[in-house]
């Protein structure tokens, strides 16, 4: 695992933004398309609305990636608190990437139905090959979550299934997720995650014992990718290491 400290989250996003653009650029030197999924919540805004900025906006080749989503609150796509629709905001109503290039989680269907389609186009892309994504960004929630992977849920123990829906009684609302099997095959997953209120969450989830039922973040190692923690200082300031 590899730990990025920066300064605050505008140096962290600064910092993802540009290792990201490198990423790719060197991952596309190999192969024809980029795999990302792309995570929901508040952490990512500032990122996404750099890459929509030059020089990303014109170092990265758009029509060669493919999004994804790690999770979907089950809400309409016109909801603030759609995942999907914050990304599209932020990124992919300003650079070019062609539609058919963007799979997001339907909420305009039976979040099940939906769950079990994200999964048939999931082992579609991946058939061929042992490894899934080649890059995963991921947050961390005050509660160790990630994903919607949320502490002491049954969800928390799957390892079969590759995408899954459930009700989440806490928020009054279906979600549908990625799971731990998926992501731990991908090449590479980056956690960000800012904020003091994330900091002794974030010291258990990576410097406690193993306890995915109360930490789930601890859940992702993927088994041959790389792992990342871009942080800040506040989010890092009860690290030990
Ligand atoms: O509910 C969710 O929360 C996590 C963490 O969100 P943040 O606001 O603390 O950044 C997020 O990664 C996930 O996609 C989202 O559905």
């Amino acid at each position: 695992m590899e730990l990025h400290i920066a300064k605050n989250t505008q140096e962290l996003s600064e910092n993802l933004a540009a290792w990201i653009s490198n990423y790719i650029q060197e991952v596309l030197q190999d192969q024809d398309i980029f795999t990302f999924v792309l995570s929901g919540g508040s952490t990512p805004k500032s990122l996404y609305h750099l890459l929509a900025k030059e020089p990303y906006s014109k170092m990265i080749p758009w029509e060669r990636i493919h999004f994804f989503w790690g999770d979907e609150r089950v809400v309409p796509f016109e909801d603030d608190r759609n995942n999907a629709r914050m990304a599209f905001e932020s990124l992919l109503e300003v650079v070019k990437v062609p539609k058919e290039n963007i799979h997001v989680m339907r909420t305009d269907i039976k979040p099940e139905e939906s769950a079990a389609a994200y999964e048939e186009i999931l082992l579609e892309y991946f058939k061929d090959s042992d490894t899934t994504f080649d890059l995963v960004l991921l947050g961390m929630g005050d509660d160790g979550h990630t994903l919607s992977l949320f502490p002491g849920l049954p969800i928390v123990n799957e390892k079969k299934a590759w995408v899954n829906a459930f009700w989440l009684q806490a928020q009054d609302m279906y979600r549908i997720t990625l799971t731990a099997p998926v992501v731990n095959q991908a090449a590479c997953v980056v956690f960000m995650a800012t904020g003091g209120g994330k900091a002794l969450t974030l010291k258990s989830v990576i410097e406690g014992t193993f306890d995915a039922e109360k930490f789930p973040s601890q859940l992702i190692r993927p088994q041959d990718g790389e792992l990342h923690w871009f942080v800040d200082e506040a989010a890092a300031s009860a690290l030990e290491m």
